[in-house]
């Protein structure tokens, strides 16, 4: 395992700050949410990832913002990681003279490959294959589905259609073509160029959009090797090759991302439920964090109230097993971002507090992982989890090289902390993401690791007479996978 600079990680926490909740929040930070005022309120409301999506704004704007969130993480001594989301080969409409424009039912549109900027009936597009791509009577969805258009003719750079499902258009938005192959590769060359700026900025965990293949996942990982770097990628399912192939993708994937924007429009909007719910049960089952994402609280963009039924999907979400919920448009764009990230904390309290109480989903959990092979890990973390139940366990205490362990044990979505302590910054910052693991980077971490975390504990105030510690400990702490000890401490 690489070691990283810990360019991007608290050193040294000399203070302890526990959320009111274990689900992480992933908020996407844009133009409502760069300064520093919103950064700091965001992150006091409950912020536990950023996302700079790569897609929209320049470079020195992303680093900008990466500069102002470490200074205030530190500041506030919360640790926040900041995750990259690529562009990927998103096709999208072009540039708008005025925005956003309505299109209307029956409308006729010309959608233009030239380099021109949108005006009138003309909206440009930069995929240039699109004329050759498309035939009269295919459909085409603009701004995540919301917009349907038919194509009617094709001449030169022009696909003609007529607009079938009418609504607003900006400019920058997302173009999808269902069913039609497109030939673009998922890691383009403008991935890899935001990779490389990503790294000099010290970012190392990136969401890879419309992953199609494992090897899309291996070209990035590879690509960040050479560069000496190790990195936590994300697969974002947003496409239905991935989901077909997602055993294989889980395979070399650190993480996953639900996509459902995209997603909805890709496959048939009916079918996401049940592919997310199955993508939770797949990414828990083999231990990687999963992130469900947009359109959770989508209204609050605009109205300070969520509906009833975005509350209900955050909460269905957490109740289905994911380790984080995310923001996209409400806290990039939206009116009310802070308000958004204090609404998706309490309903993640709330969530977590009744499957504390009524164990709804946990049971079917634990028959999954202990109804297949187990191996040295499995049955260490399954004995953390029948401890926790057993006796009144303050907290679950482990110290990991990969994170493995304490992603083991975060499966059962266990009522106790996790602390998880890590000599290695993108192991302590990609813990970030996992439920209930509150990661803690320390410098040094030997053989006499279990005095150094009991004085951590003592240094923060947590260290309590009476309180019961579970640890979990590997014969060689410098190995990953080692961990084979489970210990029982009634703290003295
Ligand atoms: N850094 C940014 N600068 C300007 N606008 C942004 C930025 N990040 C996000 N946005 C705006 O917020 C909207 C929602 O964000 P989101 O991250 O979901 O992007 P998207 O373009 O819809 O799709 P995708 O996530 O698939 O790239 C975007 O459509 C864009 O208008
Ligand atoms: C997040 C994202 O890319 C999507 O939902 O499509
Ligand atoms: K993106
Ligand atoms: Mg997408």
């Amino acid at each position: 395992m690489q070691e990283n600079e810990p360019k991007n990680v608290l050193e040294d926490v000399s203070c302890f700050k526990l959320p009111d909740h274990k689900t992480k929040i992933v908020c996407t930070l844009g133009p409502a949410s760069s300064s520093e005022n919103i950064i700091r309120k965001l992150i006091m409301k409950g912020m536990n990832i950023s996302r700079l999506n790569f897609s929209h704004g320049n470079f020195q704007d992303h680093k900008d913002v990466i500069q102002k969130i470490r200074n205030i993480s530190r500041e506030l001594c919360i640790e926040i990681a900041i995750m990259a989301d690529l562009p990927g080969p998103k096709i999208r409409t072009g540039k708008l003279e005025t925005e956003p424009i309505h299109l209307s039912k029956g409308d006729e549109v010309i959608l233009t490959t030239e380099n021109v900027r949108g005006e009138g009936q003309i909206i440009p597009v930069n995929y240039k294959k699109l004329p050759e791509s498309v035939s009269p009577g295919n459909f085409i969805y603009l701004n995540d589905g919301f917009i349907q258009l038919e194509c009617l003719k094709i001449l030169k750079n022009n696909v003609y259609c007529r607009v079938i499902t009418e609504g607003p258009l900006s400019s920058n938005k997302g173009v999808n073509l269902p069913g039609i192959d497109i030939d673009l590769e998922p890691v383009t060359e403008n991935d890899l160029k935001v990779i490389d700026f990503a790294l000099d900025a010290g970012v190392d965990i990136f969401s890879i959009s419309f992953v199609e293949k494992a090897e899309d996942i291996e070209k990035v990982r590879n690509f960040a090797l050479k560069r000496g770097k190790s990195v936590f990628l994300i697969a974002k399912i947003e496409r239905e090759k991935a989901v077909r192939d997602i055993d294989r993708i889980i395979e070399v994937s650190d993480g996953l991302m639900i996509a459902r924007g995209d997603m909805g429009v890709e496959l048939p909007i009916q079918n996401v439920p049940q592919v997310q719910k199955e993508l939770i049960a797949k990414a828990t089952m083999k231990g990687i964090p999963v992130i469900t994402a947009t359109h959770m609280l989508e209204s609050m963009t605009e109205n300070i109230r969520p509906t009833r039924a975005e509350v209900t999907d955050v909460a269905n979400a957490i109740l289905d097993g994911t380790d984080a919920v995310m923001l996209s448009g409400e806290t990039a764009v939206g009116k009310y971002p802070v308000e958004s990230v204090e609404m998706m904390s309490s309903i993640a309290k709330a969530s977590e507090e009744w499957r504390d109480r009524t164990r709804w989903g946990i049971e079917r959990i634990e028959t999954r992982i202990c109804g297949v092979e187990m191996n040295i890990d499995d049955v260490i973390s399954h004995h953390v989890n029948e401890a926790v139940q057993r006796l009144s366990v303050d907290y679950v205490v482990t110290p990991t090289m990969s994170g493995q362990t304490a992603r083991r044990i975060s499966r059962f979505r266990p009522s106790t902390w996790i602390l998880a302590f890590s000599r290695y910054p993108l192991t302590a910052q990609s813990l970030t993401l996992s439920y209930g693991v509150f990661p803690v980077y320390v410098k040094k971490l030997e053989t006499d690791w279990e005095n150094t975390v009991l004085g951590k504990m003592k240094e923060w105030g947590i260290y309590q007479s009476g309180d019961i510690v579970v640890l979990t400990q590997g014969q060689s702490p410098g190995r990953p996978g080692g961990t084979n000890l489970l210990k029982i401490l009634t703290l003295v």
